[in-house]
Order: C-alpha cells, then structure tokens, then sequence
C-alpha cells in the first residue's frame, strides 16, 4: 500500500508568523456542514480561522469571511434565503460593502446564501437534471484578480469536489452579459457542465474583487492523500483549492505577487 504524505505537508511553505496574523472569520449557521473544513483549510494556508456564529452581532476584528458549504436552515423556503437574514449576515454584508471591502468568500450553500443577500447577482436553483451531484469537477479560473484567486493563473484550470443539488446559476442575459464584460466570471466549469449553469459559469465575483461565490468546493482539496488525485486519481493535484485561501490570506498580509 503506498504510504500517504504526512497531514498539512502541502502548506509546511506557508507557514509562517505574519501569515499567522491574519484572521479568517468562517461562520456557522443552523445546517452548515463545511466550516470544519473551511477553517482547516485557512489553518492549512497558514492563517487563523476565527469561528463565527449565525447569530453574533459583530465581525470582530476578522480580516476576511468565509461563508461555508451545507444546508443553512435545512435550505427551508430556498437555499440561503432565511440565512440571509441572520444577524451576523448584515454585518457581512455592510463590512463587504463598506471601503474596507471586507474579502467574502461564499462556498455552495455560501455562494447561495450571497446571492439571496444581493452581494452577488443571480440565482441559484436546481441542477436542471433534478438530482444531487457529487463529483470532482475541472475548473478555470478566468480572473486571477479578485482576492481569493490572486495566487492562480489566468486560464489554470484546477479540480475540487462539487457536491449540490441547487447548484445551477441562473441570471438575465443582461446581467450575464455585464459579469463577462466586466471579467467578474471568475471560475467556468471544463469539460462537463454539472448542473445547467448559464455559460457554464461555476463562480462569479462583485465588481470590486473582494466578494467571490461559487458551488465547487475549494476547501475539501487542500490536503496531501485527501483530495482529487489520491481519492479518484482524476488528475489535478490534491491541493488545487489551497490557492483560495493563500490567495486572501497573502492579500492581507500584503505579500501577494
Ligand atoms: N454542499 C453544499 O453546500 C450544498 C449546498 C446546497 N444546500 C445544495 O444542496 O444545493
């Protein structure tokens, strides 16, 4: 049997004090399923995960949030649409929308909740086959720009799971029309469009860069023996989602390329 790396050997690289300072907010809601992984991965990157509950009434002193994957509030009524309305989201919202420009990252049921809290545009409904995928899925990053992709090349195309049953991107061909225009379709799906998205558009951006949604899941592919490669021997590499949290976490620190 081969011998799997050493746990965290990935990001040994990234360690380090000043990153070390940086302070990642990953919120929890009623459902959330992903903020244990959400914050392993900034632990991983080299940051401090900070965690945040859906009901606290501040941000604290957090440099960036994450909003992480699962079903907030059991997805009642639509996904994200009661989360959106949880006292901690309006400090988000205000904090991502105020000059500081708070970087938020929303990851599946996170991207639908940022959608429902108009911090991004769009919907998100059902895969249009109707049934809840999981798989690992190829992306390209078509804006290396924004604060969650700044460690990424134009045009790389990375693999990290999917798993979703709400996961197709709907807006007007108007709005489609200016996300292209503007490079704010930040993640494309490769090869096979899981869910219908319009223009098979896996993640979208606001139009400063530092709010950034999408349905794949960058954080379970951050880890030496735990991702893509090791797991389904697909290609990619196990830590293809490592670049998300590098990526803010050097843009705090002010160290980014
Ligand atoms: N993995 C997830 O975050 C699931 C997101 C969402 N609630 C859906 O199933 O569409």
């Amino acid at each position: 049997m081969t011998e799997l790396p050493l746990i965290g050997e990935a990001v040994a690289v990234a360690a380090s004090p000043r990153l070390a300072g940086a302070k990642i907010g990953v919120v929890t809601f009623p459902g959330t399923l992903d903020d244990r992984d959400a914050a392993r991965a900034v632990r991983l990157a080299g940051g401090t995960p900070v965690p945040l509950w859906h009901a606290d009434t501040a941000l604290g002193d957090v440099d960036a949030v994450i909003i992480p994957g699962g079903f907030s509030y059991g997805d009642y009524l639509r996904a994200g649409a009661i989360a959106r309305f949880a006292p901690l989201m309006s400090k988000v919202i205000d904090a991502a929308n105020s000059d500081a420009k708070l970087p938020v990252l929303g990851i599946c049921n996170g991207f639908q909740i940022l959608t429902e809290s108009h911090l991004l545009p769009g919907s998100m409904i059902k895969n249009d086959h109707l049934k809840f995928m999981c798989r690992d899925q190829v992306l390209r990053v078509e804006n290396s720009n924004t604060d969650w992709t700044l460690d990424y090349a134009e045009g790389q195309e990375i693999t990290v799971p999917l798993k979703n049953q709400d996961g197709q991107y709907i807006a007007d061909e108007k709005t489609l029309d200016a996300l292209e225009a503007e490079g704010r379709v930040v993640f494309r799906y490769v090869g096979f469009n899981p869910n219908g998205s319009r223009r098979d558009i896996a993640g979208i951006s606001n139009a400063a860069g530092n709010v950034v949604g999408l349905m794949p899941h960058p954080e379970h592919a951050v880890e030496l023996g735990f991702g893509p490669e090791s797991l389904d021997g697909i290609g990619g590499t196990d830590t293809d989602g490592l670049g998300f949290f590098t990526s803010v976490l050097n843009k705090i620190v002010g160290a980014n390329k």
